[in-house]
């Protein structure tokens, strides 16, 4: 099978792609903030059914899809907030992230669950480039200091703390100025020859 990491398969990102997929993100934002009534819903809902079937005619594998692949913060993968990464050495990344309304958990505080998502692709980023070898998510351990606000720009901070034979040790923080919301630590275990 082809492994994603070391093989990506080359793909061409067509004009506008990039601008579509940040389109979906603010889609699933106005979705999760919206209450349409019944005509509005079933407008919606029409516009939604010939969304997918426009997409479905170009489904793809996993080593063709474009979704996570891209150029840009983000890599198109929507699932998971993007991080606007503004200055990155190989031991230390510093940025941004915006949870949007759809990363609302409650009372406009971030779902618990975003914050692990978010920081096992900005770990599992930054453990896996600068020439390292694959490695994945062994642990993930998040302190919720203080309530993350949603539509907020916050700063993020990823640290490769160090390598210990096959385990890479990551920390990360996200601030909301000069209040500490989240700490988190990963380990990633580089895979045994052949693992996929
Ligand atoms: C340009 C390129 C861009 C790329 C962008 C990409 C962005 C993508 C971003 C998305 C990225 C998302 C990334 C993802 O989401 S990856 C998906 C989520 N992760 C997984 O699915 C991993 C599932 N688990 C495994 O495959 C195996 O368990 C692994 C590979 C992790 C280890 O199994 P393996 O058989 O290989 O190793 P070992 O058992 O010999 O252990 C080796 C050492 O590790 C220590 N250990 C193991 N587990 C733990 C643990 N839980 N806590 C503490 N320690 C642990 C162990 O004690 C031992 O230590 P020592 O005795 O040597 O001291």
């Amino acid at each position: 099978m082809p492994n994603w990491w070391d093989k990506p398969a080359p793909v061409v990102i067509p004009e506008g792609y990039a601008e579509f997929a940040e389109q979906f993100r603010i889609l699933q934002d106005v979705m999760t903030a919206a209450a349409p009534d019944a005509d509005q819903t079933r407008t919606a809902s029409q516009l939604v059914a010939e969304l997918i079937d426009v997409l479905a005619q170009s489904a793809t594998d996993e080593w063709s899809q474009l979704s996570g692949r891209l150029p840009v913060p983000g890599r198109g993968q929507t699932l998971v907030p993007a991080f606007h990464i503004e200055t990155e050495t190989e031991t230390e990344s510093r940025g941004t992230v915006r949870f949007g309304r759809q990363f609302l958990g409650g009372n406009g505080a971030v779902h618990g669950g975003a914050i692990p998502l978010f920081f096992d692709d900005a770990f599992g980023r930054f453990a896996n480039t600068h020439d390292r070898t694959l490695a994945r998510t062994a642990n993930l351990h998040v302190d919720y200091r203080n309530v993350t606000p949603i539509d907020t720009d916050l700063a993020v901070i990823v640290r490769f703390d160090r390598e210990e034979g096959r385990k890479r040790y990551l920390t990360g923080e996200i601030w909301n100025g000069e209040c500490l919301c989240v700490e988190a630590s990963g380990l990633f275990v580089v895979l045994k020859p052949g693992a996929a």
